[in-house]
């Protein structure tokens, strides 16, 4: 897969506007920038960008077509002003229909393996709270800038579930080894300046402009260094992840599936939709 990318790792040139590349989801949309040649993804996805299946098939759909185009590099965001993303929306979990669970976690490790793994540096805008699958997705980025006074984490035994292994490969790439362990067992969400302190994520913006001018910065270091020594450089690192993922994606699959099927599990996630349900009514 990561051979098929390296290939479009070809200098481009560039023209001088911006222009939205796919509309063809309603989900996601992706604009390049003619002048920097770097594509953004946006989220989209009322009222919280929580990932249900369309809305992961939407964003491996996008990424593909980065890849696809020799941007110069990839910035993750959010249209809602206030929320990057809930994370995985819970009513994929809750009481699941059998086949579209299936669908659901296949299409959230193919999400994973395409940015996590993408030939095409990458950066997350994280323009509002981001707890869990949230987290994930801008861990899975080379390089975070987040917008002050929100959350970001992996809350997971929170809600009385666990972080398949890869989320927590995931949050340990950016974290030291004792923190993230600690963080993970606490399933602690951090705000802006805790996790700037300990370096989950890299800069803070002021506004959504200026984490995507940030983020365009931090791509932009890349200019000068050959596409493909980098990504390669890339692949190499991130490679034993990547594989112990792909070699054993029935196998996650199938955890999953027993695992979000406990009765204890089930009665969890309800408590926890019916906790945010209360919150939003008083
Ligand atoms: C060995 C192990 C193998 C397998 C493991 C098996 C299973 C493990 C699963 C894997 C990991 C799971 C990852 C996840 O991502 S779980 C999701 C975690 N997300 C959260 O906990 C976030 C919950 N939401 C919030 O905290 C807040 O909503 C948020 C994002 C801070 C925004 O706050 P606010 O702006 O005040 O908005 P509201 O809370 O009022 O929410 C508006 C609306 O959205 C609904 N909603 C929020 N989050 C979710 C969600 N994640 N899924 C579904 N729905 C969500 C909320 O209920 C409101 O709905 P309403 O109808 O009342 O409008």
């Amino acid at each position: 897969m990561m051979r098929s990318k390296l290939m479009n790792l070809v200098p481009r040139a560039v023209a001088t506007t911006s222009r939205q590349m796919s509309t063809a989801t309603k989900l996601t949309t992706v604009q390049v920038d003619d002048k920097t040649g770097i594509a953004t993804l946006t989220m989209n996805r009322p009222p919280v960008n929580g990932l249900n299946l369309e809305l992961l098939r939407d964003i491996h759909q996008s990424i593909e077509e980065i890849e696809g185009n020799k941007s110069r590099g990839l910035i993750l965001t959010s249209s809602n002003p206030t929320i990057f993303s809930a994370g995985l929306d819970i009513f994929e979990m809750y009481k699941p229909d059998k086949e579209r669970i299936r669908a659901f976690w296949t299409a959230l490790q193919d999400v994973w393996l395409a940015l996590y793994g993408s030939s095409v540096p990458t950066a997350a805008a994280i323009n509002g709270h981001s707890p869990a699958g949230g987290c994930l997705l801008a861990t899975s980025c080379e390089y975070r800038v987040m917008l002050p006074k929100y959350t970001i984490g992996l809350n997971e035994t929170k809600l009385g579930i666990v972080a398949p292994k890869w989320f927590m490969s995931t949050f340990e790439s950016v974290l030291p080894r004792r923190l993230a362990e600690r963080a993970l067992n606490q399933g602690r969400m951090f705000t802006t300046e805790e996790a700037l302190a300990v370096g989950l994520v890299d800069e803070v913006a002021n506004s959504k402009e200026e984490a995507i001018a940030k983020c365009a910065q931090f791509i932009g270091t890349f200019a000068k260094v050959n596409p493909l020594a980098r990504a390669l450089t890339k692949q190499q690192l991130r490679a034993e992840e990547l594989k112990q993922l792909e070699d054993e994606r029935v196998q996650d699959l199938e955890k999953f599936i027993f695992f979000v099927n406990q009765p204890a599990v089930q009665k969890g996630l309800g408590i926890y939709l019916e906790s945010l349900k209360k919150k939003a009514t008083k």
